[in-house]
């Protein structure tokens, strides 16, 4: 039904912090004025200083929550973000397989900021078989990246090179993030589009230790746009536009890497 208010869904792991995880993707969602559902595939127990605690939660839970969502919502877009480990890979696979939850953005989510791993190494081979033929659209910051494609990326061309090589495994759209990228000025990252279109988005690089959560707010922004009808490089562009904003306009919460000010950019535009 084409006048349904559009519905997002994230499928996640809960950062109890509220910074990060399906918590700043609800967030962003509720900003950018689109209805958010969530998948709930692990718990963490974690704050601005790290992750103190994970549980990932059962197949049988995760199924459950995919069949509710699908039984009574139209989802005109979707996203992953942690996905812990080999089993919770293969069941959000095949759940992505089974329903349409439209186009699909894959955050690779691997580490997290004070070092806790969130997904599991021994998971890698099932994200870039089983998920990355199935999205619309991989975010992969530089330390996911190259373990994706092991490609060591210090140079913008190498930037280039691995957006190639996703795109050769089966990724439609890649936006290779640049937080980690040793620029002291820029957070530069870069696109390259389906039909072979690519480029750079340049910001002023912040320098704040309050950068908890950044992946996933890009990553959700996109979401919400694409299910409000963008066409993906407008989606991208805003996105960039609403994570930066969230950055340079500062809250304090927490004593460790704080995280964003979502309010900064205001809501639709
Ligand atoms: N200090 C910063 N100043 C400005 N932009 C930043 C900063 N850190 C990250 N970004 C931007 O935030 C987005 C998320 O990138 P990144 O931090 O690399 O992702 P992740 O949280 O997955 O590690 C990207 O657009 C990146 O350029
Ligand atoms: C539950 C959960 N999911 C994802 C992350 C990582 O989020 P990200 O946006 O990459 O931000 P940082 O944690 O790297 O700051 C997380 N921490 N927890």
């Amino acid at each position: 039904m084409i006048n349904e208010f559009p519905q997002t869904l994230t499928i996640a792991g809960s950062d109890c912090g509220g910074g990060a995880g399906m918590q700043a993707d609800l967030k962003t969602m509720q900003m950018r004025r689109v209805f958010g559902a969530t998948v709930i595939v692990a718990i963490t127990a974690q704050n601005t200083l790290g992750v103190q605690k994970a549980y990932p939660l059962t197949t049988e839970q995760i199924n459950a929550q995919f069949a509710s969502i699908a039984d009574d919502f139209r989802i005109r877009a979707c996203k992953t973000g942690m996905l812990a480990d080999i089993p919770t890979v293969q069941i959000v696979a095949e759940n992505l397989r089974r329903y349409d939850f439209g186009p699909y953005v894959l955050d690779p989510v691997m580490v997290a900021k004070g070092g806790a791993k969130l997904l599991a190494d021994d998971a890698i081979a099932e994200v870039k078989r089983d998920l990355i033929p199935l999205c619309t659209l991989i975010t992969p910051n530089l330390p996911e990246t190259e373990k994706l494609t092991g490609i060591k990326v210090e140079q913008p061309e190498q930037m280039k090179e691995a957006a190639r090589q996703l795109q050769s495994m089966g990724a439609k759209n890649v936006l290779v993030k640049a937080g980690h990228f040793n620029d002291p000025d820029y957070a530069t990252d870069y696109v390259l589009l389906a039909d072979q279109r690519d480029f750079w988005m340049k910001a002023k690089r912040v320098h704040t230790k309050r950068t908890h959560g950044t992946g996933d707010t890009i990553s959700s922004c996109i979401v919400a746009e694409l299910a409000k009808g963008k066409p993906i490089e407008e989606a991208i562009k805003i996105s960039k536009q609403f994570v930066t904003a969230s950055i340079a306009n500062t809250i304090q919460i927490g004593h460790g890497h704080g995280p964003l000010n979502l309010w900064a950019f205001g809501g639709e535009k």
